[in-house]
């Protein structure tokens, strides 16, 4: 496997640098990152998790919402950008297992850069899971990032298993807001989820989603696009990501969350696209199955 160095070296807007140069005032002991600067986006990403932390188009709109108090800690979450939660997502039953799996705490191989159609940049990871007792059955996921005026996401996983394995998943975007008591998303008017504050009871959807106190709700089977309405207008569109969880911890647990703080709740919701609960992914041994998230500005 080419170093990191290497891989990124002949790409003129693609440098190499680490999270005490580019957040010199956030808490940890520190992490490296790959600063993207090119004609259409600045990007920065953590190999760490594959996370891509935070996008902004050429024109100074930012699709991405990275918390002031993100502790850059190997082995501890970031809070902001793009966290990829798997191979289980949520709490998992055995108490001394994270929540949201391990793959976005650990460090993922960076095995390809390209230069894409139209001047958008390519950046591609991968984890080899090796089966252990975190997760018993192995398996790869590649996670592939094109960044250009949009950011696009695609997640690949393959089973090694001689078993069929289960897994949950999903792309935590953290998508920025300008005022939160405004915003909503009309196109879960009316549809059905399930509470995660209510101990999954299955509740209907009155009005467009908004986001006026804590909100954790999981939205199966939402094939359509969605939009995040008025500023700035996000669109979020996918393949093969049945699921929709939308989340903001209000304004009492993020003032009681270290890497969140007083007040930040009001900057960002998340929209989190991918297979979860009961609309996980079963993959045959030797099965790669594939979904993907693309975040625009509208
Ligand atoms: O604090 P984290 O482990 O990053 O989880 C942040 C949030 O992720 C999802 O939105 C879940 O539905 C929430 O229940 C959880 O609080």
């Amino acid at each position: 496997m080419p170093a990191l160095a290497d891989l990124v070296r002949p790409y003129a807007g693609i440098t190499l640098t680490d999270s005490k140069t580019l957040f010199p005032d956030a808490q940890g002991t520190g992490l490296p990152l790959i600063r993207i600067d090119t004609d259409l986006c600045q990007a920065v990403v953590a190999p760490q998790g594959a996370q891509l932390l935070s996008f902004t188009k050429a024109d100074g709109t930012p699709l991405l919402w990275l918390s002031p108090q993100c502790q850059f800690e190997p082995g501890k979450a970031l809070r902001g950008g793009v966290p990829v939660c798997l191979p289980w997502f949520g709490p998992h039953p055995d108490d001394n297992k994270p929540q949201h799996g391990f793959a976005r705490t650990s460090d993922w191989a960076l095995t390809q850069v390209a230069q894409a159609d139209n001047g958008r940049c390519e950046l591609w990871f991968e984890l080899e899971h090796p089966g252990d007792e975190r997760f018993r059955q192995p398996f790869t996921a590649a996670l592939r990032m094109v960044l250009g005026q949009t950011i696009e996401l695609e997640l690949s996983l393959t089973n090694h298993d001689s078993h069929a394995a289960d897994f949950t998943w999903a792309l935590h975007s953290y998508l920025p807001v300008q005022t939160l008591s405004d915003v909503r998303v009309p196109v879960l008017a009316g549809r059905d989820y399930l509470d995660n504050l209510q101990n999954h009871a299955r509740l209907t959807q009155g009005g467009p989603l908004t986001f006026t106190g804590e909100v954790d709700r999981v939205f199966p089977d939402v094939e359509s696009e969605v939009t995040l309405e008025p500023t700035p207008r996000l669109r979020l569109s996918h393949e093969n990501c049945p699921s929709l969880v939308t989340w903001n911890p209000g304004a009492e647990k993020a003032a009681a969350m270290d890497d969140m703080g007083e007040g930040n709740e009001q900057g960002f919701v998340c929209l989190e696209r991918g297979a979860v609960l009961d609309e996980g992914w079963t993959l045959a041994p030797g099965e790669t199955r594939r979904g993907k998230v693309t975040i625009s500005a509208l």
